[in-house]
């Protein structure tokens, strides 16, 4: 029996993220939250035959939304629209973050928080820190929502590779291909780092390599500009965000993931792991980093770190790169909650 909350729930992401978690056998009860429409969404869906129940609360509800979760997605929040970079989006979220998990915090101080909303760079350091402050932090409670990255890059591996060789989409299974790449990091543009661990690929990929990672860095940016100023990804990322908590759940009943090298953005100290990789990376004060990760129970148990043993020169700047920009994105989420506690 486990209660999932989605906060956002009445947005482009909550919308469809809702509906494929009640479509969840996981799921026994789903609670939606949201400052607008959220009841009626809950209606809605609660007209579907499936095994959950689920109820949609109004914006003064968010102790009865919360009261006994287990899992939160946060996907609340605003959007990007064409001429925006994830980091703009800042200034509006940070503080919608910061009073959604001071909730969880209060009303569901053990449930495991899954960030969906950006920048999940400084946004999550903004749910850590916020625990922090009130003690009810668990290093393996919370976890930026980076799957949507390796979604695409397991599209898009198949995608050039058939350009090469088109008998690869009708003679291979996809899914056999798309156990061949990872992606760690971040979430936005030079930090999101695409990681072949089948290098035999990237000699294949030849010329495509380089666009191969551009466009796993810029998927982003590319349904923003398709949109036209109606929004980012919604539906894919209801996918990959179904998806990700569809593991996480799955871990409670000591499932194997289905997902190979399923990564989340996580706070390294404190975790299994979480020296290695700060020295992998090369920088022993990075906090936070996105890679593979090992579920227990619903929570972040320890990190994988073999990826990042086996780096090629090239994937070694894409790391050297992204850091630098990571650096910057972590110290401003933390700088949001620990400058306001100076005030
Ligand atoms: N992690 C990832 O890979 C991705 C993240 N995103 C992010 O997800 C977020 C949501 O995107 P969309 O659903 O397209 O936006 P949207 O504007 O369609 O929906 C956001 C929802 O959040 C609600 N909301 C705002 N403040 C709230 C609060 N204090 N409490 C509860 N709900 C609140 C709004 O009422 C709205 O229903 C954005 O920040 C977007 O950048 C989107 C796609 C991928
Ligand atoms: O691009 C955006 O703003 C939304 C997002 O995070 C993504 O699609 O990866």
């Amino acid at each position: 029996m486990v209660k999932v909350a989605i906060l956002g729930a009445s947005g482009g992401v909550g919308q469809p993220l809702s509906l494929l978690l009640k479509l969840s056998p996981y799921v026994s009860e789903l609670a939606l939250y949201d400052i607008r429409a959220a009841e009626g969404i809950g209606k809605d869906l609660s007209h579907i035959n499936t095994n959950s129940s689920c109820v949609g609360y109004d914006k003064d509800s968010i102790e009865n939304t919360l009261s006994n979760a287990q899992v939160v997605l946060i996907p609340a929040g605003v959007p990007r629209k064409p001429g925006l970079t994830r980091d703009d989006l800042f200034k509006m979220n940070a503080g919608i973050v910061k009073s959604l998990v001071t909730a969880v915090g209060k009303f569901a101080p053990n449930a495991r928080i899954l960030v969906i909303s950006n920048p999940v760079n400084s946004l999550v350091p903004i749910a850590v820190e916020t625990l922090k402050k009130m003690g009810k932090f668990k290093p393996g409670n919370v976890m930026g929502v980076t799957n949507l990255d390796l979604v695409r890059a397991e599209t898009f591996l198949v995608d050039y590779l058939m350009l090469k060789n088109p008998k690869i989409g009708q003679e291979q299974d996809k899914t056999t291909m798309h156990r061949k790449v990872t992606v760690i990091g971040g979430h936005s543009g030079e930090t999101i780092i695409p990681i072949i661990t089948d290098k035999s690929l990237v000699f294949q990929l030849d010329k495509q390599y380089e666009h191969f990672i551009h466009r796993v860095q810029f998927g982003g940016d590319e349904i923003v500009q398709a949109k036209q100023g109606a929004g980012s990804a919604t539906l894919s990322m209801a996918f990959a965000g179904a998806k990700f908590a569809e593991e996480v759940l799955r871990s409670f009943h000591n499932e194997k993931p289905e997902t190979e090298s399923l990564s989340a953005f996580v706070y390294l100290p404190g975790l299994k792991n979480g020296k290695k990789a700060q020295q992998l990376v090369g920088d022993n004060s990075i906090e936070y980093f996105s890679l593979p990760i090992v579920l227990r129970n619903g929570s972040v148990v320890s990190i994988d770190t073999s990826v990042l043993e086996k780096l090629s020169p090239r994937e070694e700047q894409l790391v050297n790169t992204a850091v630098k920009e990571l650096r910057k994105n972590i110290e401003k989420g933390k700088s949001f909650i620990l400058d306001s506690s100076k005030l």
